[in-house]
């Protein structure tokens, strides 16, 4: 288990964590959000051993985690971590940099390992094409599959798919994620993405102002999200008073209600349109399966 205890870390004076404590267990899958520099990879590179702590603690089962100050060499056996510059060997092909932490004594294995690691990031046809000649979403792909050679107890993942484009992040996610509870490997994800955590975190970690605002699944807190912040991650939402937060798609456009408002906009979103409107005198969004006329007046109810 990965255990934080009562860490506070600044770079200087100025704290970016205060009093982070949350548990990690073997194969559980930690989701961390907050907004641009809330310190999602401060915390990582802190998990990996990257820097001293002054005050808290950090443990992999009974191994505590220490900085560069007690190690030589950075980082642990049995954890990996994917920064979001990758680090890879750009002269030599996929399959090398994916195998590069393999040994050579079980040339077999590390060919069948190196395969199987391909194929779950779907490198297949790159195998033999050298890394500097790769995308950047190419790239992070291998940087995954290397991260996942040694089959590490615990795996760090900033911003994992950033790089990749839409038409191949879903499949993906589910590769990654599923190899990863597959082999019991708890992972630590730092995103943005809310796709990157629906579907697939056991858990999801708030930082806010330095601190842990909240810690739960992702279905309680999409059904109950608390704060702004912690609605914004998933969707667009209002504060309609007495309701509180709702999103776009909990408001219903109906022929009448004590509800009224005034289309200023509408967005194109695929399966439906945003709209935009004037309620009061705040500006509100609906969910509505047509385009609707600007200036129309329109009336909704609140689905709890
Ligand atoms: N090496 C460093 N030296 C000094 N300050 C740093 C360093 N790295 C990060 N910071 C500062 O620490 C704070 C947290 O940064 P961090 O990169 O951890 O945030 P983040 O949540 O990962 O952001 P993003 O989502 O944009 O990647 C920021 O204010 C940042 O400017």
């Amino acid at each position: 288990m990965l255990q934080v205890n009562n860490l506070t870390f600044g770079y200087s004076r100025t704290k970016v964590l205060k009093e982070i404590n949350f548990k990690v267990q073997p194969g559980e899958n930690l989701a961390i959000i907050g907004e641009s520099g809330s310190g999602k990879s401060t915390l990582l590179k802190l998990l990996y051993g990257e820097y001293d702590l002054k005050q808290g603690e950090i443990y992999w089962k009974d191994e505590q985690i220490l900085g560069p100050e007690y190690n030589l060499v950075v980082g642990y056996d049995f954890m990996k971590y994917v920064t979001q510059e990758f680090d890879l060997m750009p002269f030599t092909t996929v399959e090398e940099n994916i195998g590069k932490y393999l040994s050579n004594f079980f040339r077999k294995e590390k060919r069948i390992r190196t395969k199987e690691l391909i194929e779950v990031v779907e490198l297949e046809a790159f195998a033999k094409t050298k890394v500097k000649l790769l995308s950047g979403g190419q790239k992070q792909r291998v940087a995954l599959a290397r991260a996942l050679a040694l089959e590490p107890e615990i795996l760090l993942l900033d911003e994992p798919f950033s790089h990749i484009d839409n038409f191949q992040k879903q499949g993906l996610r589910r590769n990654v994620f599923n190899y990863l509870k597959e082999k019991n490997i708890a992972c630590v994800v730092a995103t943005h993405d809310k796709h990157d955590v629906l579907g697939f975190a056991d858990q999801m970690i708030v930082l806010d102002n330095s601190k842990i605002i909240v810690k739960d699944t992702p279905q309680n807190l999409y059904k109950n999200p608390q704060s702004a912040l912690i609605a914004s991650f998933f969707g667009e939402y209002n504060i309609i008073e007495p309701y509180g937060i709702v999103y776009a798609n909990q408001l219903k456009i109906v022929e009448h209600s004590e509800l009224k408002a005034i289309v200023k906009q509408s967005y194109f979103n695929g399966s439906s349109w945003l709209i935009e409107a004037l309620f009061k005198e705040d500006i509100i969004f609906i969910q509505h399966e047509n385009e609707l006329d600007i200036d129309l007046d329109i009336y909704f109810t609140v689905l709890m």
